[in-house]
């Protein structure tokens, strides 16, 4: 099953477990009316909570390039798996991207671990979707040079495990989101995440025909934060500042703009 082929540039929001039902649905029918047209080289995606997949799916009939993902899925399409989610199902209900390993999964109680979210990377790409893979850093250094060296070291096995699992010619999107920039007041400086991702792309070059990948920041991102990582990056993933449909519209411009 062939999954949708990326746009060059992407923004994205992760509703997470903040919006209930009718607070998603409000917010996906404004985000329908401010999406950039089917043509456009920026395309947008939306991450509800898996209740909210359903009633989404519908809203979003009349603009099929607004993509709608799930927050996770299994490793396995059917099974014994009480409470799990099938990938399977989420294709069927109209996702075309799930995203894993986000680091508020990675972390305790859940620990999600590299080998599983590869797992589950390999899942979401057999049943024609796109993987959103979440990988960063835990811990934040106050020297510069060894932040980024931290965070080389933690992200580089976090993607070498998912592009060892998936097929070189599947997209991929990565977000790189150091834990510790998430749900602060102020994204990662653009000079740490420039750095960063500068030799995580360097990384991913190194692996034969890995061609449909797209790597994103996310972590306290907001307006403006897209004009200081627009040299290295291929777009955002929102989560707070987002929430706000008018912020989201401002960073979508921005992104579509350069
Ligand atoms: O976790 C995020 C996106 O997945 C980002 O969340 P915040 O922007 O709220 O820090």
């Amino acid at each position: 099953m062939a999954a949708p082929t990326l746009p060059k540039s992407l923004v994205g929001v992760n509703t997470k477990m903040y919006f209930d039902l009718p607070t998603t649905t409000a917010y996906i029918s404004s985000v329908s009316k401010i999406a950039p047209p089917p043509d456009s080289s920026c395309g947008i995606f939306i991450i509800p909570s898996y209740p909210c997949l359903g009633a989404a799916h519908t809203l979003l009939q009349a603009t099929p390039q607004v993509l709608l993902g799930a927050q996770n899925c299994h490793t396995e399409d059917s099974g014994a798996y009480t409470g799990e989610v099938s990938p399977l199902m989420l294709k069927q209900i109209g996702c075309s991207m799930v995203c894993l390993g986000h680091a508020e999964r990675r972390r305790a109680p859940i620990n999600e671990a590299d080998d599983v979210i590869a797992k589950k990377a390999k899942a979401v790409v057999r049943n024609g979707m796109i993987p959103l893979v979440c990988i960063g850093e835990k811990a934040k250094s106050n020297i510069m040079s060894e932040g980024v060296g931290l965070a080389i070291r933690e992200c580089s096995p976090q993607i070498m495990e998912v592009l060892r699992a998936v097929p070189g010619d599947a997209p991929i999107i990565f977000a790189y989101e150091p834990a510790w920039a998430i749900g602060a007041q102020e994204p990662a400086s653009a000079d740490h995440v420039l750095a960063v991702v500068k030799s995580l792309k360097s990384l991913v070059d190194t692996v034969e025909g890995k061609t449909e990948i797209r790597m994103l920041y996310g972590g306290s991102a907001k307006p403006g934060t897209w004009q200081t990582l627009k040299a290295g990056l291929d777009g955002l993933f929102l989560g707070r500042f987002a929430h706000n449909v008018e912020n989201f519209e401002k960073v979508i411009r921005e992104v579509e703009e350069s």
